[in-house]
């Protein structure tokens, strides 16, 4: 079992003046796939270099299982680590930069070649190991960085950003590959990235940072789907802020309210965080396109009528561009389904997608 836990962390540059990482409790499970995810110089990375031990935090604890290891140099952590520039010895053979950690280890030469084996077969590079890294492509040198990671069976596995130097069709497949391979192996690992979807697609959970301070911790469909505040609702993606008041408290068990827009007398239901938001709270109204579509004639609630401002033809499907309560959102629709600029239509706002963020 391997459980690592950050307690009362603070990392600042600058006399402070820089929060590089703070964070007054993080526990990622055992055999998660933890995500740190966040825009550049939110601290991710500072966060990961504090749990390998190449940054020692001003102030807090990093312990593993329980264990204290804030005072342990990173070789003595047992913790494997894949960068985003993977850092293969240029002068060494896949073979030879896999093996690197063993040979410091003086681990004796059979059970080198038999590790180095089996961590090549798992990544499917059986046949590169004789080739140097300039002759091999991004994503097979990715694979010897993995290799070479996993290889001296760390205790658990730390990614930054190891797939940022790929292609987007290549980093695709390497994303499921790695996921895969973590499952197999059972590996508690923790995965910095800035791109969403990659940590949706790949994480058990994720941590959103901001600002080196962590705005929210769950799971890709909650982090998604019922961001806790402004900044994570906006980093994830949501188009459209709308100021709102929340009228009433509709549904306790469904967490729904009736949210009255600032602006031009419109009512809405829409999910919320009932920890965080009351009666009476200034919210803002999260609009993702995928929320909105045009209302089927017998529906009524959470129908609005709108003006069609302009569209665009977008090859598989059309998006028009409409306003709400003074600020812009996105209707689309199949391509059978077209609308004129300047016509009146109905559309529905899915209750179940359109969430409202504590202001
Ligand atoms: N060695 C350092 N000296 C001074 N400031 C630093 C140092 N390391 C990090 N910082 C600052 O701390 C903040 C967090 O940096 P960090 O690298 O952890 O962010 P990040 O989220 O990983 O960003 P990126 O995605 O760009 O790598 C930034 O403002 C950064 O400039």
């Amino acid at each position: 079992m391997v459980r690592i836990e950050l307690k009362d962390i603070y990392k600042g540059y600058y006399g402070g003046k820089v929060v590089a990482a703070e964070i007054e409790y993080l526990e990622i499970k055992d055999k998660e796939f933890f995500g740190l995810l966040g825009p550049s110089g939110s601290g991710k990375t500072t966060t990961l270099r504090i749990i390998a031990g190449l940054t020692q935090p001003d102030r807090g604890m990093v312990l593993i299982d329980g264990e204290d290891i804030t005072q342990l140099p990173p070789e003595k952590r047992g913790l494997g680590m894949v960068f985003q520039s993977w850092a293969l010895f240029p002068h060494l053979t896949a073979f030879e930069n896999i093996a690197f950690g063993l040979r410091l280890r003086k681990i004796p030469e059979d059970e080198i070649k038999r590790r180095v084996q089996w961590a090549a077969e798992l990544l499917q590079i059986q046949d590169l190991l004789n080739r140097y890294p300039y002759q091999m492509s991004g994503g097979q040198q990715q694979r010897v960085a993995v290799a070479r990671a996993i290889v001296v069976q760390p205790r658990a596995l730390l990614f930054d950003e190891p797939l940022s130097n790929l292609d987007a069709k290549l980093r695709e497949q390497v994303r499921f590959e790695l996921r895969k391979l973590q499952r197999e192996l059972g590996i508690t690992s923790v995965y910095v990235t800035h791109d969403q979807a990659e940590a949706l697609v790949m994480c058990d959970r994720i941590a959103v940072m901001n600002k080196g301070r962590i705005e929210q911790i769950g799971s890709p469909e909650e982090i998604y789907g019922s961001p806790a505040t402004r900044f994570v609702a906006e980093f994830m993606g949501i188009t459209t802020l709308i100021p709102g008041n929340v009228l009433e408290i509709v549904n306790r068990d469904k967490s729904l309210v009736r949210v009255a827009l600032e602006e031009g007398n419109i009512e809405l239901l829409a999910r919320t965080n009932l920890e965080k938001v009351t009666k009476d709270s200034k919210v803002f109204l999260a609009v993702r396109p995928e929320a909105v579509r045009l209302a089927h004639p017998t529906e009524t609630s959470n129908v609005i009528d709108v003006k069609i401002q302009t569209g665009s033809y977008l090859g598989d499907h059309y998006e028009y561009i409409i306003s709400l309560s003074g600020y812009l959102i996105r209707l689309r629709t199949p391509v059978n389904v077209r609308l004129d600029s300047g016509s009146s239509v109905k559309i529905k706002l899915e209750e179940e997608t359109l969430f409202a963020v504590p202001r």
